[in-house]
């Protein structure tokens, strides 16, 4: 029997590479600041991200990253873009694909639930030192308007290699 090794974004056939789970996550960024989440519960709980969380079957990216901000705080994003996607490949064999959204606006108030605390941070504050090691990576590029697509490999929290394609900017 043979066991794959994930040391390094090199080192997975990423042509065939088929995540296990596929997600979405949704930044709202409003009068200059943006709208994150204290996890709860599920894969990063404890840390700081945005809401989001895995596709139901049938649900387009968009559909699914607009109802987690809805199951997740109570409120609706609204002028939403898509920046691209982030693949993760845990040293354990776990993987995920992640569309990123942003949106301008929301409806609603954002309130704690069982899966969530809303935080709301000044875009030159954003804790990434509470969140996962790969946001300061890309997360920039969300605040820019930028589009891009990132290869990451974790070994549980911590970050061991990583590709980032910046694409440019948001199409109209
Ligand atoms: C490894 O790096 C990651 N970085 C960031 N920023 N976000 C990540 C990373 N890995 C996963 N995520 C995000 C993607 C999703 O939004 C969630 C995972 O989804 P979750 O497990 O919370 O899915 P739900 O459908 O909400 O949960 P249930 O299965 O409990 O319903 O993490």
């Amino acid at each position: 029997m043979t066991t794959a090794l994930f040391d390094s974004v090199s080192s997975i056939d990423w042509s065939n590479w088929k995540a296990k789970d596929i997600a979405t996550l949704m930044f709202i960024i409003k009068d200059g600041k943006i709208l994150l989440i204290r996890k709860k519960r599920g894969l990063g709980a404890g840390k700081i991200n945005g809401p989001g969380g895995k596709l139901d079957p049938g649900e387009t990216p968009e559909q699914c990253a607009v109802r987690e901000v809805q199951e997740e705080l109570l409120v609706t994003p609204e002028n939403i873009s898509y920046h691209g996607i982030s693949l993760f490949q845990f040293t354990d064999g776990y993987s995920i694909h992640v569309y990123i959204f942003s949106a301008t606006d929301f409806k609603g108030t954002p309130t704690e639930t069982d899966e969530a605390i809303p935080l709301w941070f000044e875009l030159d504050r954003i804790p990434y030192q509470e969140m996962w090691e790969d946001d300061g990576i890309w997360l920039p590029l969300v605040l820019k308007g930028q589009r891009f697509h990132g290869k990451y490999i974790f070994d549980g929290d911590s970050m061991v290699d990583h590709e980032l394609v910046n694409l440019g900017p948001l199409k109209k």
